[in-house]
């Protein structure tokens, strides 16, 4: 299950957070950096005011990859449940030394590595991670940024600006099958939230969408609470059963009509697919049409949350592309008609793949199933 974590300056907010209904108190000073610490005693006032009714973790700072430095700043927030520590910008000898040098510490401090993914990411490090006794890894943002803009040259943005569907999902699959808890934050806003919930991490991080406007405002509870109720929502309907599922409608009946139908068309991407050897090894464009069923939206929809984006259709899409080859571009349209299925908002989907470049014209194929089709 996908929790959230609202990261708070110290005991004041974290009393908001706790009333918006966030799950992880998360401490940290934005005005200091992209984890910029808070003090000892701040910790210890935030630890007093959550009374154990939530998790708190505290971030060690924006700190060189120098060993001794981290290892201080970690070991004096020890009283934190976790403590997040970023993996800077530096060479792969330096990072790692600092996760060796924090081995000790993970026998006794539950300790997060947190990836930037404008800071260049180094996933290799997650098996390193693992073995020093790490709990999690998250990826977050150095720059912070809005709607994906960038920001004084410091490759601001949100996290999907900087790493695709994709690779966050790589990331996720990768650090689980360690053993590894998993978080994603990174400027987040409300239309990432169900995108980034498909991966379903343990936990996505928020600072800025919180807040009340600008970047240096106080969190506040209203904000907080439209996100849980966010996360909660999207978190449901990820794989929720589908009640309608045996009861196909024939098109144009009464029954189709109590569906609405969402599509994104004509999608061209370049992809490794065919089962040729001339088609090997090289890219070639690829057409996809998607059409589904999906539940009626409430006539009062004015909400995010109240809807299925079709971002998720075409992050679906961008996903299968970006596993690799493909012989088949039979397979390509049932994994992708079994994804987008997967989401219990959808009833039925029509999946068209197509082939651009083989001749004269598009040559393909066209499935349409629900999600009955796939159990079993
Ligand atoms: O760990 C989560 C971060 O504090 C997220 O902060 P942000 O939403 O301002 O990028």
């Amino acid at each position: 299950m996908t929790r959230l974590l609202a990261s708070v300056t110290g005991p004041e907010e974290a009393a908001i957070a706790l009333s918006g209904g966030a799950d992880i108190i998360d401490l940290k000073d934005p005005a200091q950096g992209a984890l910029g610490a808070v003090t000892p005693a701040v910790l210890a006032a935030t630890i007093a005011v959550v009374a154990g009714r939530r998790p708190v973790s505290a971030v060690a700072g924006d700190l060189p990859m120098q060993p001794e430095a981290v290892v201080g700043a970690v070991d004096a927030r020890k009283a934190a449940d976790f403590v997040k520590v970023g993996l800077f910008p530096a060479a792969r000898a330096e990072r790692l030394a600092v996760i060796s040098a924090l081995g000790e510490l993970a026998r006794d401090i539950r300790l997060v590595a947190v990836f930037f993914a404008d800071g260049d990411p180094d996933f290799t490090l997650l098996g390193p991670l693992a073995g020093a006794g790490f709990r999690g890894a998250m990826i977050d943002t150095i720059g912070k940024g809005e709607g994906g803009k960038a920001e004084g040259g410091k490759g601001g943005g949100g996290l999907l600006a900087h790493l695709s569907i994709g690779a966050l999902a790589g990331f996720v699959r990768t650090a689980r099958d360690l053993g590894l808890m998993t978080g994603l934050a990174g400027s987040l806003e409300a239309p990432d939230v169900p995108r980034l919930l498909v991966l379903q991490p343990d936990y996505l991080g928020f600072r800025g969408a919180l807040t009340s406007g600008a970047r240096g405002d106080a969190i506040d509870a209203a904000k907080v609470r439209r996100m849980a109720g966010l996360v909660g929502a999207g978190r449901a309907a990820v794989g929720a059963a589908d009640p309608v599922a045996s009861a196909r409608p024939a098109p144009g009946s009464a029954a189709e009509a109590a569906f609405d139908r969402i599509f994104v068309r004509d999608l061209v991407l370049d992809m490794e697919i065919g089962a040729y050897g001339h088609e090997r090894g090289r890219r070639q464009k690829v057409r996809f049409s998607v059409d589904a069923l999906i539940e009626k939206i409430a006539t009062t929809a004015d909400d995010i949350a109240e809807v299925y984006s079709y971002d998720l259709i075409t992050d679906a899409v961008c996903a299968l592309v970006e596993m690799g080859h493909t012989d088949l571009v039979e397979t390509l349209a049932l994994d992708l008609a079994r994804t987008i299925l997967s989401d219990g908002r959808v009833f039925e989907v029509n999946v068209r793949v197509e082939k651009l470049e083989l001749g004269p014209g598009a040559v393909g194929i066209e499935i349409r199933r629900r999600r009955g089709d796939f159990s079993g």
